[in-house]
């Protein structure tokens, strides 16, 4: 008898072909229920990928939150991958809506009975449950869940509050352990890979990027390199630009190319340009130095020709002075900013230092069909000690793919770290891991939504309710899409009206902030003329809105009491802390005055019930 039909409608495909670089999603061919736990475990394995897939369509724009993804499919043995899949979702942008809720509204009342397919944990730095609840509600009886949550104090909770439900839960590795997730498994792996290099080692993922000729050039003898690949290829850098936080170039590179650096023909996510530069002699003028298009910082050596700086700073880019100026300390400069991951698009020279400096984990070399030769001419990776071909480093995971007439080879230099053996039990909930200073124990650092104080994070996706000035009660998704925009609130002014609702509208706080950022570079004329003795007032009002509007926000706030709060940003001096205690940080001081006020309304109210008692 041949297997029955698929009874589950077949639904549209929602989303675009995933990006080349993910995994190739297979087609799984029915069948019959007797090799039931074999053909179960590749069905798993398939809806995996696919959910990891699903969860790459996000990346470069979610930073620096992790990608997410879920797939719902039906649990009918028999019948083709695509008939059986009825929802599917993924995390766009931080603040935005989960990748739970919006597989679980896609797949409807089709949800019920249905597995869903996590590439990752659900975590929530604020204590909103959405992922958790939604699948609940949506019937679901069983979850696969690809990795635990890297972050130790979000591992875990959410698959306990799904089992504590009632759900049952299978996490990879763990409760499933066949050879055929190990595909599925590194896919997972692949789509965070920023996150869990950050988590394990503390430093941003670090791709190294270049375009050989075929003999293994990078530029003429003259030093002329453009351009080495063709224009797909080149199409395809800019995407990668897209997924990064941040592009680095040398000093020489900026001399020598006058590159742009930025994602241009693709939308999105655009990468801060930074230049390491020990001298500090570079050009006057350069496009890295236009900061209208992309935001610059110049990493150099502390007290490098000052007076350039100065002028690099009158221009808008950031001088950053180093001690000693290597890749490793850049690097740990770039992880305290918040990035996950950065392209290095450096020469020969500085990507010799960064790979001995073991701060590079993934190589793209685009190799081109020519041959230039010259024996002085730049090759990608300067001396790195070798003399020995069994010294070599080996690439791991290697693939290859072809772009119009060139080649991508890409591959990892260091293994995508697996978190999975630090996990203590499988149902062992980690206690909470405040971001505490060792020294002072009475402070509480908060800087990124996931971390455990990230609610008072001003990207924290809380949306507020709150009257403009004629009175009438606005939305905004989050207090950064308030704050940016009432930078032009106010200004008679049709263009100044337009950027306010640009940012309103804008997809995620990320996108406020740059929003609000480059319109005020570029247009200083429609900032409000108040706006540096009001910001502080307009940071304080949206402040008292966020936190008296969610009970569990206040209670965290108040959870604090005697603690001293640090936004610990290491840019910005004013909001935060800096990176050595040198900031204003009026960030934390406006949620300790925050702190002082609900706290007197609590007491004054205790203290008004005692009298009435
Ligand atoms: N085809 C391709 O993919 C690419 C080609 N190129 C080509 O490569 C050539 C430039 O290569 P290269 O000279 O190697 O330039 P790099 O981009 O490697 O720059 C080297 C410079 O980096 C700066 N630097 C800062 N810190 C360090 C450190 N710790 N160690 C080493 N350098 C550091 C120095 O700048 P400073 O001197 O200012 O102090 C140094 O001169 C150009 O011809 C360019 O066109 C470049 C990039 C990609
Ligand atoms: N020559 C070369 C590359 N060079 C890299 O690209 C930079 C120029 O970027 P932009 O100014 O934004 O177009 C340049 O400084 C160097 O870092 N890249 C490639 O993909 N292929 C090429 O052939």
């Amino acid at each position: 008898m041949p297997p029955p039909p698929v009874a589950a409608p077949a639904p549209a495909a929602p989303y675009p072909l995933p990006l080349r670089l993910a995994p190739v999603r297979r087609r799984l061919p029915a069948v019959p229920r007797a090799v039931s736990v074999a053909a179960s475990h590749a069905h798993d394995a398939a809806f995996l990928r696919r959910a990891a897939d699903v969860a790459d369509r996000s990346a470069g724009l979610t930073c620096p939150h992790p990608n997410f993804g879920c797939v719902i499919a039906r649990p009918e043995p028999y019948g083709p991958e695509e008939a059986r899949v009825v929802g599917e979702g993924f995390l766009y942008a931080q603040g935005t809506r989960c990748a739970e809720l919006l597989a679980a509204e896609e797949a409807g009342e089709r949800a019920r009975g249905a597995t869903a397919y996590l590439n990752l944990e659900p975590g929530d730095c604020y204590g909103d449950s959405t992922a958790v609840s939604s699948l609940v509600q949506s019937g679901i009886t069983r979850v696969v869940v690809g990795l635990r949550h890297p972050l130790k104090h979000l591992r875990g909770k959410a698959i306990q509050s799904l089992r504590s439900e009632g759900i049952q839960v299978d996490i990879v590795g763990e409760d499933l352990q066949s050879k055929l997730f190990k595909e599925a498994f590194t896919s997972c792996l692949i789509v965070n890979a920023p996150l869990l290099y950050r988590a394990a080692f503390r430093v941003p993922f670090s791709v190294l990027k270049y375009a050989m000729t075929a003999d293994g050039k990078i530029a003429a003898s003259s030093g002329h390199a453009s351009w080495v690949s063709g224009r797909a290829s080149r199409g395809r850098v800019f995407e990668l630009r897209g997924r990064s936080d941040a592009v680095i170039v040398g000093g020489n590179t900026v001399r020598r190319d006058d590159p742009r650096l930025t994602a241009r023909h693709v939308k999105g996510h655009v990468p801060v340009r930074i230049v390491m530069s020990q001298t500090c002699n570079l050009p006057e003028e350069a496009n890295l130095w236009n900061v209208h298009e992309a935001y610059t910082i110049v990493a150099t050596q502390r007290g490098a020709r000052r007076d350039f700086q100065k002028k690099l700073a009158m221009k808008g880019v950031e001088v950053v002075e180093f001690d000693m100026l290597n890749p490793r300390d850049v690097m740990s400069y770039c992880y305290d900013r918040g990035y996950l991951s950065v392209l290095w698009e450096c020469g020969g020279t500085l990507s010799a230092a960064a790979i001995s400096a073991r701060v590079i984990h993934k190589v793209y070399a685009f190799c081109a069909p020519k041959i230039i030769g010259g024996v002085t001419a730049p090759t990608p990776v300067g001396d790195l000690g070798m003399n020995q071909m069994t010294q070599a480093i080996d690439l791991i995971d290697v693939s290859y793919e072809q772009i119009d007439r060139d080649m991508l080879m890409s591959g990892f230099i260091q293994p995508i770290p697996d978190l999975s053996p630090v996990i203590p039990s499988a149902d062992e909930i980690p206690s909470d891991d405040p971001e505490v200073s060792p020294y002072e124990t009475n402070i509480i650092s908060f800087y990124k939504t996931w971390d455990t104080f990230g609610a008072f994070s001003n990207f924290s996706p809380h949306p507020i309710d709150i009257p403009d000035e004629k009175g009438d009660c606005l939305s905004w998704p989050t207090v950064e899409h308030y704050y940016q925009a009432h930078k032009f609130v106010g200004v008679d002014n049709p263009q100044a009206r337009d950027i306010v609702q640009e940012i309103k509208q804008a997809r995620s706080p990320e996108e406020a902030a740059r929003i609000g950022r480059t319109r005020q570079r570029e247009f200083p004329e429609l900032i409000r003329p108040d706006w540096e003795s009001m910001k502080i007032d307009v940071m304080y009002r949206a402040l008292k809105c966020k936190f008296s509007t969610y009970a569990r926000l206040t209670e965290m706030l108040l959870s604090t009491a005697g603690s001293v709060l640090v936004e610990a940003s290491p840019h910005d001096l004013f909001w935060g802390g800096g990176r050595e205690g040198e900031g204003l940080n009026y960030l934390g001081r406006l949620l300790m005055q925050l702190r002082s006020e609900i706290l007197g309304t609590v007491r004054i109210g205790v203290e008004a019930r005692g009298q009435e008692a």
